[in-house]
């Protein structure tokens, strides 16, 4: 047994996948042993009853930039301490026999127990994902560092251009799988370390240095502010889209002119054209791409929402689709909750525009919408003249919803 599944045993976290690798067999041997080959890329097996994937022990030899300039090499005399010395990371080159004996030869173990992310060998630069999955496991392991030779070696890396050669699907890959993990800012801090960030995300990695202001958000730094957002979103367990929608919703902040700073007039729409282009750059899917537009363009407008009359409410819902996509609309106003809570000292204050724009939310989906148009259809109304009935009736739900909020205390 290899990798992460090791490792997280040691860890004493739960197994996910268990992967093995096989030493002195053969495809064939495989093949009449019962095992159903599945590897696109390398000699891979699926055991025939737990459906565990077996790879045959190999070498790896870099023919190219980029992800597919490999050349590898499986024979039966290729040894598990071969196999183990071209993997990314001494915690994920730790293989363990069926007696529970481990084989170790890269000194894993004392890294896991050091809280060191660590290369195995110069094999790392032959795969410059790993600069990803590392940021990544940073993101996981959140008190582990990083090795000092291995971060030289990651910037070494970057210089060489390697980063620049990833495949789209690849980034996208790891970075929506490191905004997942418990502390999403040290990906970002690892990456920006190395220098990989400005390749990746130039948008991103510009927002650091641009000041705010101290009085809306006391940690001034607009990269420091996006880092507690990014966490902030992970401490309340946020989706992929809600998490990729705070990654994006400042990102018109780079790009405020000069003379303006620390104000940021007009960065909603400019962080809006920005990440439509990092959408379009990295492959990014749908729902994360149109739930970081509506955040980008309305984020501002949901914090001032407490200032809103039941007909600018009624707007904002319409502008955000909210009626027609609800899930949406309450993962834009979480989104807005982590934006309102990563700012430094205000990480506890309750953020009242949720729970108020989903009651008023509520309160507009209880409007009769099809008995009204109905009604209005008897009375000779046309298309545009119903829509209007239907949006003044909206209107006055939220009206009475935010009349009875006041009388029962205070309109939260
Ligand atoms: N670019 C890569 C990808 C994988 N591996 C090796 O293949 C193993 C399995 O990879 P994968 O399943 O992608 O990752 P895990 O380490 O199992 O991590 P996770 O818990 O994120 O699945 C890793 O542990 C590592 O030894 C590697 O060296 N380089």
């Amino acid at each position: 047994m290899v990798g992460g599944a090791v490792r997280d045993r040691l860890l004493g976290l739960p197994v996910q996948d268990r992967d093995w690798v096989v030493v002195g067999a053969t495809p064939e041997a495989m093949l009449a042993a019962g095992y159903t080959a599945v590897g696109k890329d390398f000699p891979v097996f699926l055991h025939p009853k737990t459906h565990e994937e077996y790879a045959l022990a190999r070498t790896e030899r870099k023919t190219a930039r980029g992800y597919h300039g490999f050349e590898f090499r499986t024979a039966p005399d290729v040894t598990l301490e071969q196999d183990l010395q071209r993997r990314d990371l001494t915690i994920n080159a730790i293989a363990e026999d069926e007696t529970g004996r481990l084989v170790d030869p890269y000194g894993g173990v004392q890294d896991l127990q050091a809280k060191v992310l660590r290369h195995v060998s110069d094999a790392f630069v032959e795969d410059p994902v790993r600069i990803l999955r590392l940021a990544r496991f940073a993101a996981r392991f959140v008190d582990f560092s990083v090795a000092a030779e291995t971060l030289m070696l990651m910037r070494h890396m970057v210089e060489q251009g390697e980063v620049d050669a990833l495949v789209p699907e690849r980034v996208w890959q790891e970075l929506s799988r490191g905004l997942m993990e418990a502390r999403p800012s040290r990906m970002f801090e690892v990456l920006r370390s190395c220098g990989a960030l400005v390749r990746i995300l130039p948008e991103v990695d510009r927002l650091w240095g641009v000041p705010q202001r101290a009085e809306y958000h006391p940690e001034v730094d607009t990269g420091m502010h996006l880092m507690m957002v990014l966490d902030m979103s992970a401490r309340l367990q946020a989706n992929l889209p809600t998490r990729f929608a705070c990654l994006c919703h400042d990102l018109g902040k780079g790009t405020t002119p000069e003379e303006l700073l620390p104000r940021h007039l007009g960065h909603e729409a400019r962080s809006v054209d920005l990440l439509r282009e990092l959408c379009q750059r990295l492959r990014v899917p749908n729902d994360c791409r149109e739930l970081a537009e509506v955040v980008a363009r309305e984020h501002g407008n949901i914090h001032r929402s407490g200032d809103m009359r039941a007909a600018a409410l009624v707007r904002l819902l319409e502008r955000c689709d909210g009626l027609r996509k609800p899930s949406r609309f309450a993962d834009a106003l979480l989104a807005c909750e982590c934006d309102a809570r990563g700012r430094l000292g205000l990480e506890h204050d309750a953020y009242a525009p949720r729970p108020r724009l989903l009651r008023v939310l509520q309160a507009v989906q209880s409007v009769p919408t099809a008995e009204l148009a109905e009604a209005a259809v008897a009375r000779g109304l046309k298309g545009p003249q119903i829509a209007q009935v239907i949006h003044q009736a909206r209107v006055e739900a939220v009206a009475t919803l935010m009349g009875e909020a006041q009388e029962l205390g205070g309109g939260s």
